[in-house]
């Protein structure tokens, strides 16, 4: 059984096609990044997926259940840690974790509670009012309340945006845990470093559409996401390279290398334009790049 299953999934918004039938599925133990620039249709997913918004068609299971016909159990199955911070000021953190967790049935959760509070460094602020967190710690506890009824599958929306370092780590580490227990990890992020640092399954939105769908490693070794340094002598680029120029920088030259073996032809083109190649570096492509890459592609 796949942890979420989204079939054709469409959403309009009047006129406006948010997402245009949006299939793939995110297997259990997936560690899974949803990319797209703004306006993709990341959020308008995740709200669907979450129960938050009815597609206009199509299809959202979560761990066999049925978004729509099997709404409690597919929403217990799911803790989501939304974009916006939605609280309640009057009540402290331990209140609104207490809550949270009555909303799901679950009573004496506070051994689980103190667990989450103290791997998110929120254990001094347990008796804290909502109202007097930083903006920071409130984020923290967005997370914890998508954790209180111990969801298999736990959806971070941004989660980091505008977040410091450490909680950065602090929260990383614990949902890497999280993750090595067997939790599904959906993500979406602006930060592409983390995305690749984190997920081993990357998904592309556009316009809203899926645009690619590949295991990390597939997608980090693709031959067309090389790049190639050199300084030459005289320092000017024989034409017949220039459309491979990405940039010039550092009194040298940066290159597309489409596959590991243009760079032999790139040699040949140098030396036959009398070009001495002073230096020389071949470098993957992170993740930014070939996001650009794909974004401007497709
Ligand atoms: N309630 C709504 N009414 C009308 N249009 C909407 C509504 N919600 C979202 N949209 C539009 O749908 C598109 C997708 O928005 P969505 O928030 O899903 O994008 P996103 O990929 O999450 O972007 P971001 O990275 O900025 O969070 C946007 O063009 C947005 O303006």
């Amino acid at each position: 059984m796949s942890a979420i299953v989204f079939d054709s999934v469409a959403k309009q918004f009047g006129d406006f096609h948010a997402l245009k039938g949006v299939s793939f599925t995110i297997e259990q133990g997936d560690f899974f990044a949803l990319l797209g620039p703004n306006g993709a249709g990341k959020t308008t997913l995740i709200s669907a997926l979450a129960g938050l918004s009815r597609p206009t068609s199509g299809r959202i299971e979560v761990m066999g259940f049925d978004v729509q016909k099997n709404y409690r159990e597919a929403r217990r199955a799911v803790g989501i840690v939304p974009q916006e911070l939605v609280f309640d000021p009057f009540f402290t953190v331990r209140e609104t974790l207490t809550f949270q967790s009555g909303y799901f049935g679950l009573r004496n959760n506070g051994d689980w509670i103190d667990e989450i509070l103290a791997n998110l460094g929120l254990t001094d602020k347990a008796d804290t009012n909502m109202r007097a967190l930083s903006g920071g710690m409130k984020r923290r506890v967005m997370v914890a309340q998508a954790l209180v009824h111990r969801p298999p599958v736990i959806v971070l929306d941004e989660p980091t945006a505008g977040v410091d370092v450490e909680l950065r780590k602090t929260l990383w580490d614990f949902i890497r845990r999280l993750n090595n227990d067997g939790h599904t990890i959906v993500l979406t992020t602006h930060y592409l470093e983390e995305a690749e640092t984190l997920c081993n399954r990357i998904a592309m939105l556009k316009k809203g559409e899926l645009i690619s769908l590949e295991n990390k490693d597939t997608l980090m070794s693709r031959g067309a996401a090389r790049e190639l340094f050199i300084k030459i002598q005289p320092a000017q680029l024989p034409a017949s390279l220039a459309p491979l120029l990405i940039c010039e920088r550092d009194h040298g030259f940066e290159l597309k290398l489409a596959d590991c073996k243009d760079l032999e032809a790139i040699l040949t083109e140098l030396r036959n334009n009398s070009v001495q190649l002073r230096d020389i570096e071949v470098g993957k492509a992170d993740l930014e790049t070939i996001f650009v890459d794909m974004m401007s592609a497709s």
